[in-house]
């Protein structure tokens, strides 16, 4: 078998669109733009890439793009106050700030800080815990790439075996909540579990997000099982890979998306559909007000 490869560009251009249409909607019928803060803290060359790209896709589906960019050095106050004066503008439906922080600003404050109607990035406990419950207010970016990319491949997640790699809780955890919602069987790994290869084999679905590059190889997954990999690895040479070693995998897998071109596109795509659908719910609220 050769695996089918998943596009996640062409699935991300798909969505751009509809977002483009979306902008245009709100601009019409209500005179809104969708304003998204970026908030940068120091000098770290990949996430300044990161940033980089998230605003210019932003540009691109006529979204606002507001960005903030602190030194390393800055005191926890001065990015809090910056937060509390954003939550307060208007003109800003989305808040993100990228991490990882330095080690001094304590990011758990930082995160509670950002108001929970304008977290794009769905960090914010009170956010966590909607999805939790199952009163999703936004979904964590990533995740939410993999359940659009899962859904435009018509691949069905109910009743399936899905194993998940990786518990952060920017992606594992996230994930498998978001998949559990959707009635799939959900079977969480980490670094810690014993025998990794006794869990992967069993997945119709293998969610991989360990940031290990290699770490899931051909043996180790079920033939005709769909695989996700969402590491990003840069190698010593430069090049980047994914968790999965692609080839290998690719013959027994039935789909598989590649690294990079596979959830990295969908991960900035799932933050402009929040930040179109928070100036959706924010004009819908202050009508209600008003
Ligand atoms: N508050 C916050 N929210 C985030 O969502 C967040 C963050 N912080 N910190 C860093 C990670 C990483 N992340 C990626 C986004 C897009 C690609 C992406 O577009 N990747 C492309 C290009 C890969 C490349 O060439 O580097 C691809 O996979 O095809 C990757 C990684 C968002 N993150």
């Amino acid at each position: 078998m050769t695996a089918k490869i998943i596009d996640g560009r062409a699935v991300a251009d798909i969505i751009r669109t509809e977002c483009s249409v979306r902008v245009q909607r709100l601009e019409e019928k209500a005179g809104i733009r969708p304003g998204l803060a970026v908030i940068l803290v120091g000098g770290d060359p990949a996430s300044a890439v990161y940033v980089r790209n998230k605003i210019r896709a932003c540009e691109a589906v006529g979204i606002h793009s507001f960005t903030h960019r602190l030194a390393e050095t800055v005191e926890n106050d001065e990015l809090l106050g910056l937060i509390l004066r954003l939550n307060a503008d208007p003109s800003v439906h989305g808040i993100l700030v990228q991490l990882p922080l330095p080690a001094h600003i304590d990011m758990a404050r930082v995160l509670e800080t950002i108001a929970p109607s304008k977290d794009v990035d769905g960090f914010h406990l009170y956010n966590v815990g909607a999805l939790v419950t199952g009163n999703t207010v936004f979904s964590p970016c990533t995740p939410y790439g993999v359940v659009k990319l899962l859904e435009h491949e018509g691949i069905v997640v109910e009743g399936q075996n899905v194993v998940v790699v990786g518990a952060s809780n920017i992606v594992g955890k996230p994930m498998a909540l978001m998949l559990m919602a959707r009635d799939a069987t959900v079977a969480i790994c980490h670094a810690k579990t014993r025998d990794l290869a006794q869990f992967t084999i069993g997945a119709d679905i293998l969610v991989v997000a360990a940031g290990v590059p290699g770490l899931i190889t051909a043996p180790m997954v079920k033939r005709g099982a769909v695989v996700i990999d969402v590491g990003i690895n840069r190698l010593g040479n430069g090049k980047i890979v994914g968790d999965v070693d692609f080839v290998g995998v690719s013959r027994r897998a039935s789909h598989i998306t590649p690294v990079p071109g596979g959830v990295g596109p969908m991960t900035v795509t799932m933050l402009l559909v929040n930040t179109i659908e928070s100036a959706e719910r924010l004009h819908a609220m202050q009508r209600t007000a008003a």
